[in-house]
């Protein structure tokens, strides 16, 4: 019905609009000629660069714990110096994991040894639970791999990236040699450094149309103080916390939690993710430096990210080519950065190649967020029409040539960060925003991935996934983990954050000597006295007594 009403409804505007694009089809046949000159200043302009790269990299000597250190005490500093953040903040190391994030990896990790197990062999080979000891060996092996350190001596290829000191970003590559001169600058670390979306209007004239339009500004009128936090959060005034509570409406409760708690969108709260496919409805709508509040108020989840409080790195030491790890500690839940690129339809994305870097952030297939966009009554019904004809595409944020950090976060089958929607001052497609969140309390060192999605491991690496995440079928024991329960899954994930946790405790926050640190590394492994595994064995205790 919906979509027979779309076609009778089209009006003089839409045929005005159609004759537009005949127009500019025609242009593009004219402008050839300086589309080729276009594209021949671009190649030149990236060849400058790839010159200026090389000769700007240096074989540098480097201190992974000592940089952990000052990056920990820069961090701490920015936080104490300012007001807000230091009211509100949390940067702190829990004691314990929290078990909710434990039990989501526990999930993630157990459906993927399920859909192994589907593939491989027959339930009943696999399906006898065993002891978390059982896994000990994988354990040691992966909670190793969890966090890469560098070698002594690296080549550095660029200091600041971004060239923002209250953001700096070092790109480094430690393959194989060490001579500057030798080291590949690929074309993929070739690329403008952004750090909000770029909306190009004459890709599509629907979409221009509502770029432009005043009705999708949302903004605020609540009050800003110096100093203080503005409470538009919970205030049935404010027109953006509205918004952000219709947004929430549409989540679906997850199958997995108990809780059945919606994702909350508030300034400094966790952003709990509630199951694996969480994407296409987890959306929420903040304050922008349009309102009267300037989003200095607690319904801006964006403010971490605009604060830039976390450090990242750019490295390379394999064939999965450039990715990036986090300089400092991120407690799960954050939002760590928005993956930014030019907006771009799906033509767009397959005539720049860009199909390894784009994320579709709307979908056409995406009758949820379409509907809620039909039920908008402060929206003409024009401008609903254009929303709904604008949502026939496939949109995506392509980073491939105009991107930040985000663009360098690699696949993973256990990926440490998730994805989800935030508008921002409107709700037009100037105002979408894709974020990232850490799914789990992050150490420093650690490389970021995001699962890429369903086919991408079989369909674009061809099996040949380099993530070594525990729910990597290429990982070694991977096939040892087919014979653990969900419950050794979670002792799994609260035994890792145990260790993890101590040796950031130990040796970046406390500042020990750090010669000792493998030496303490065997230490913590042969003495587990972690809660959760003193309870497992209770349990196994009292199991085998009822047994018999
Ligand atoms: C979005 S880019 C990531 C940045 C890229 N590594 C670079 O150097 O620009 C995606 C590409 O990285 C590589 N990649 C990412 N994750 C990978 C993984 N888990 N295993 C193997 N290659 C991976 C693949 O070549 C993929 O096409």
């Amino acid at each position: 019905m919906g979509e027979s009403v779309d076609i009778i409804d089209l009006t003089e505007d839409s045929e005005d609009e159609i004759e537009i694009i005949e127009q500019e089809k025609e242009d593009d046949i004219i402008e050839c000629d300086s589309e080729d000159e276009e594209r021949s200043i671009f190649l030149n302009c990236q060849q400058d660069k790839r010159m200026e790269m090389q000769q700007n990299t240096k074989t540098i000597d480097y201190d992974e714990w000592g940089d952990y250190q000052k990056i920990y005490a820069e961090i701490k500093k920015r936080i104490e110096d300012d007001p807000i953040l230091k009211q509100h903040f949390n940067f702190t190391v829990l004691e314990k994991a929290d078990d909710r994030v434990c039990q989501m990896q526990g999930i993630r990790l157990h459906q993927a040894v399920q859909l192994f197990i589907k593939k491989h062999e027959t339930p009943d080979e696999v399906s006898v639970p065993k002891d978390v000891f059982m896994l000990k060996k994988a354990f040691k092996d992966l909670r190793n791999r969890a966090r890469y350190t560098p070698p002594d001596r690296r080549n550095r290829i660029m200091k600041n990236l971004t060239l923002d000191p209250q953001n700096p970003l070092p790109l480094y590559c430690d393959m194989l040699t060490l001579d500057p001169k030798e080291v590949q600058i690929s074309e993929t670390t070739i690329f403008d450094y952004i750090d909000k979306n770029k909306i190009t209007t004459d890709v599509d004239i629907v979409y221009e149309k509502l770029v432009k339009s005043e009705e999708i500004l949302i903004r605020c009128d609540c009050k800003k103080i110096e100093g203080k936090f503005v409470n538009c959060f919970d205030n049935p005034n404010c027109p953006c916390f509205n918004m952000n509570q219709r947004f929430q409406e549409i989540q679906k409760i997850s199958a997995y939690r108990q809780e059945n708690e919606k994702t909350q969108f508030k300034t400094f709260s966790k952003i709990l993710m509630r199951d694996v496919d969480h994407y296409f409805d987890t959306i929420g709508f903040c304050c922008s430096s349009n309102c009267e509040c300037e989003g200095c108020c607690d319904n801006n989840v964006m403010y971490t990210i605009e604060q830039k409080i976390n450090r990242f790195e750019i490295y390379r030491h394999d064939e999965k080519g450039f990715c990036l790890r986090t300089r400092n500690y991120i407690p799960y839940g954050s939002p760590i950065f928005e993956f930014v690129g030019e907006f771009v339809d799906f033509e767009s994305v397959s005539d720049r190649e860009s199909e390894d870097y784009a994320f579709c952030c709307l979908d056409s297939d995406e009758t949820v967020l379409r509907n809620f966009f039909e039920k908008l009554e402060f929206l003409s019904s024009k401008t609903r029409q254009r929303f709904n004809k604008f949502f026939d595409k496939q949109w995506f944020v392509d980073p491939k040539f105009q991107g930040n950090e985000a663009r360098f976060v690699s696949h993973g089958c256990q990926p440490n960060l998730g994805m989800c929607r935030i508008f921002q001052g409107g709700i037009g497609p100037q105002h979408l925003k894709c974020i990232m969140i850490s799914l789990e309390d992050i150490f420093p060192g650690t490389q970021l991935t995001f699962d890429y999605g369903e086919n991408y491991v079989t369909d674009q690496l061809k099996d040949n996934c380099l993530c070594l995440t525990p729910a990597c079928t290429k990982n070694t024991f991977y096939k040892e983990l087919t014979k653990a329960s969900f419950e050794d899954m979670f002792h799994f994930f609260s035994l890792r954050y145990y260790y993890l946790a101590r040796d950031y405790k130990s040796f970046v926050v406390n500042g020990r000597n750090l010669k000792n640190f493998e030496k303490v590394l065997s230490l913590y492994m042969s003495a587990p006295d972690h809660p959760a595994l003193v309870e497992q064995r209770r349990k196994n205790r009292q199991s085998t007594s009822t047994c018999q």
